[in-house]
């Protein structure tokens, strides 16, 4: 049954999450009363819709649908989940919390602050229990972090629904067990954004030199391993007892202006805006967005192949996401969207990876006869023996493509495959590829004959697909 999202607030954020909801098959209904939302949340779709499908390596859910509502009683009233990202103000988010529960008792609230304590959001509150902070990283559709903070007055139960449906759209929910203000992450992203306005008011960096110190040395480590195990490995061998010893006793010198905040004068406001202009002024926003997207798409599908961090979680929803493949002629062996790192300098699809989507389709194949990973751990598979690709029209980022298999060949050692990548909005063949696969002992490296049950799958798929030659 397709769930439905409302969403109170649609800018930067309300977007976003309007996008998750809906890339992962849910309705989504949005209240703001900002004649630009529909254009805005639009926007933000449009690079969602680009983005996200090409984190993974299979289809995503059938998009739900999109409404814009006159009221918050309209949008909320029936809904499964409430996410409220209306503007930074505890009165206004009040107010908003008092229309929802006015028009709909029982609606479960996630609200997106940066900063206010669950138990701020809840007072005043028709009913307190059924309100908590749900808060997104920029862009929601992307970032899978969300953190969870419930005050002592929010109803466990509520908690945890929370938690299940966020994992079933490909978040993470990381629950903060004790509330505070601004949470985990912000308190972090803060510390460092401090210390990073000092260094601009005090003229030691640019807005740029100090963005090049973190994405080219700690950005890169956190994003993979965080601050803790980071640490860990910097302390070698002897650890984290190591690591304190040396680098604690730093803390209390005087590298760091620690609480005291730069006051934000129009001087310092307007050097740092004439530099972040200087740095980053030839782009709009938009294509920033496009070009931030395009490299956490990237870094995110690395994490993936190592099954780390982000990735490792990317792989659990993708599994989740997954439909058994349906006999049929042909097999519809994979379904996914190009991502941009299969593109090259010639702005398409390179020619590399069309060996592996075809590779990955035979996989799909193996597994589909019983050559499966069980099977492969038994000792016999298939090696491919000979491959010809014949490239037919370009492919591009952000295409959803399929290739549809057939067996053209399955008898004794022999399985050869007929494969063909498919444009899915057009049905344009864009390649097509002949694979001869030899069944294999992976003990002693030689050819051998499949075991039976997979012969005589080999043998069926070839009759079905016998007259498609
Ligand atoms: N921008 C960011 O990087 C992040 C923001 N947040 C939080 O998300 C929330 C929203 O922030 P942004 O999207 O950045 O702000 P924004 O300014 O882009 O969007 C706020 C939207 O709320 C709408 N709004 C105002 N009153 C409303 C009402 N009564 N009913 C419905 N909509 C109303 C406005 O028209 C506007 O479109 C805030 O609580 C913020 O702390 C959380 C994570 C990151
Ligand atoms: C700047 N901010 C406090 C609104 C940032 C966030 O809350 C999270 C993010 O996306 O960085």
């Amino acid at each position: 049954m397709t769930r439905t999202a409302a969403i109170i607030g649609g800018g930067v954020i309300g977007g976003g999450w309007a996008a998750r909801f809906l890339l992962n098959g849910w309705d989504v209904r949005v209240f703001d009363p900002d004649a630009q939302a529909e254009r805005k949340v639009g926007e933000v779709l449009d690079n969602a819709r680009r983005a996200l499908p090409m984190l993974y390596d299979c289809a995503l859910p059938d998009e739900g649908s999109l409404s814009f509502c006159a009221s918050i009683a309209e949008a909320v009233s029936g809904a499964d989940w409430v996410q409220e990202s209306v503007t930074e103000r505890l009165d206004l988010k009040h107010r908003v919390f008092a229309e929802i529960q006015a028009a709909d008792p029982g609606a479960l609230i996630g609200s997106s602050t940066s900063g206010f304590k669950p138990s701020e959001l809840q007072e005043g509150a028709a009913d307190p229990s059924r309100i908590m902070v749900t808060h997104p990283f920029n862009p929601v559709y992307l970032l899978p972090l969300i953190e969870v903070v419930p005050s002592p007055a929010t109803d466990p139960g509520a908690v945890e629904t929370c938690k299940a449906l966020l994992t079933s759209v490909g978040l993470y929910p990381l629950h903060v067990r004790k509330e505070i203000d601004a949470h985990i992450a912000d308190r972090l992203m803060e510390a460092v954004w401090r210390e990073g306005l000092w260094l601009v008011n005090d003229d030691i960096a640019t807005t740029e030199e100090i963005d090049n110190a973190i994405r080219y040395a700690f950005g890169l480590r956190w994003g993979q391993m965080g601050l803790f195990e980071t640490f860990r490995i910097a302390g070698g061998e002897a650890g984290m007892r190591h690591f304190i010893a040396q680098f604690g006793p730093a803390l209390a010198w005087p590298w760091t202006k620690l609480m005291d905040v730069p006051e934000m004068s129009d001087e310092l406001v307007e050097k740092i805006a004439s530099q972040s202009d200087a740095q980053s002024g030839h782009l709009s926003i938009r294509e920033l967005e496009r070009k931030r997207d395009g490299n956490l798409i990237a870094m995110m599908r690395a994490l993936r192949q190592q099954g780390n961090a982000a990735g490792r979680l990317i792989n659990a929803h993708q599994d989740s996401l997954r439909q058994p493949l349906a006999e049929g002629d042909p097999l519809v062996s994979q379904s996914r969207v190009i991502a941009v790192d299969w593109t090259d300098a010639n702005g398409h699809m390179n020619e590399g990876r069309y060996g592996q989507i075809f590779s990955d389709a035979a996989d799909v194949v193996m597994a589909h006869v019983g050559a499966d990973a069980d099977y492969i751990a038994s000792g016999l598979s298939y090696f491919t023996v000979e491959s010809t690709i014949r490239f037919l029209a370009e492919t591009h980022a952000g295409e959803r493509v399929e290739v549809h298999s057939r067996v053209t060949e399955g008898a004794g050692k022999k399985l050869r495959c007929a494969h063909q990548m498919i444009r899915a909005g057009d049905g344009t063949v864009l390649a097509s590829s002949d694979q001869l696969m030899i069944h294999v002992s992976l003990e002693t490296r030689r050819s051998c004959d499949p075991a039976p049950q997979v012969a005589r799958r080999v043998a069926e798929l070839a009759a079905l697909h016998a007259d498609k030659d």
